[in-house]
C-alpha cells in the first residue's frame, strides 16, 4: 500500500510541520489537491504553496503527487513539473485531447495519471490505458475533503485492475490504481483487495493523532482478507 495523504485536509497554518508528522509516520508520497473552482466548486491552493513544501519534500525524498482538478490543466503542468511534481493526474473529463495532455506530462519528466469521477465509466480510458502510469478513481465526487466514501467504487476499482490485468507489474506495464475520496482504515483492506496501489487520505490522516492514524492505515495493511 502507498499511503498519499492529501495536504488538504492539512493544518494550512502549520502546513509543513503537520505534512512531516505524515511523512514521519511512515507515509509515502505527499497528495497535492489543486482546484480552480470551476472544474470543481471549490478553490485549493496553487504552485506557491507546492513549492512551500519543496524542501521537505526533498529532505525526506518523498514524491510529490498532483491532482489537477481543474480545467485546461494543459495550461499548468510546466508549473507543477517545474514545482517538482512526480505524478501530475489530470481529470478525464477536463481534457479533451486527453492523449496529447498525457504526451506532454511525459515530456515534463513526471509520471502521468488520468482521474475518473464517480460518473464516468472506465471504457472512457480504455484507448489511451497504455500511455498512463496511474489512473485514479475518484471515490467522492471531487471539490471538497471529508465526504463518505461512495460504496461502489470498490468495485470500480476491482473492474479497473481486470481491465490492467494484461500488464503484469505496478510501473511496469500496469498502471497503478489510485483512489481518492472518503478512504480510511475502515474500507483500506477491501480496497486493497480489489487492487489499489495508492491511498489518497485527508481526513483520515491529518484529523486528529497524524501517526496513530497511519499506523492504523498500516494495521488495516496486515489484517487479512
Ligand atoms: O480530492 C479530494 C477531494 O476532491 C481529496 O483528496 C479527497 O476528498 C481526500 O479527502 P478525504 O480523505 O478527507 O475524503
Amino acid at each position: 500500500m502507498t499511503l498519499a495523504p492529501s495536504v488538504l485536509a492539512a493544518d494550512f497554518g502549520r502546513l509543513e510541520a503537520h505534512a512531516r508528522e505524515a511523512i514521519d509516520a511512515g507515509a509515502d508520497w505527499l497528495h497535492i489537491d489543486v482546484m480552480d473552482g470551476h472544474f470543481v466548486p471549490n478553490i485549493s491552493f496553487g504552485v506557491p504553496v507546492m513549492r512551500g513544501l519543496r524542501a521537505l519534500a526533498d529532505e525526506t525524498d518523498t514524491p510529490f503527487d498532483v491532482h489537477l482538478m481543474i480545467e485546461e490543466p494543459d495550461r499548468y503542468l510546466e508549473d507543477f513539473a517545474e514545482a517538482g511534481a512526480s505524478v501530475i493526474t489530470v481529470h478525464q473529463e477536463a481534457c479533451p485531447h486527453l492523449h496529447r495532455t498525457v504526451q506532454a506530462i511525459h515530456a515534463l519528466g513526471c509520471r502521468a495519471g488520468v482521474a475518473v469521477n464517480p460518473a464516468t465509466p472506465l471504457v472512457m480510458l480504455e484507448d489511451v490505458l497504455g500511455d498512463l502510469d496511474l489512473v485514479l478513481v475518484m471515490s467522492v465526487n471531487p471539490g471538497f475533503g471529508g465526504q463518505s466514501f461512495i460504496p461502489g467504487s470498490t468495485d470500480k476499482v476491482r473492474r479497473l485492475r481486470q481491465m490492467t490485468s494484461g500488464a503484469q507489474t505496478a510501473g511496469a506495464g500496469r498502471p497503478l490504481i489510485e483512489v481518492d475520496g472518503g478512504v480510511s482504515p475502515d474500507n483500506a483492506r477491501a480496497l486493497l483487495d480489489a487492487g489499489a496501489d495508492v491511498f489518497v487520505a485527508g481526513s483520515a490522516v491529518f484529523r486528529g493523532d497524524v501517526a496513530e492514524n497511519v499506523a492504523a492505515f498500516r494495521r488495516a495493511e496486515m489484517r487479512t482478507a
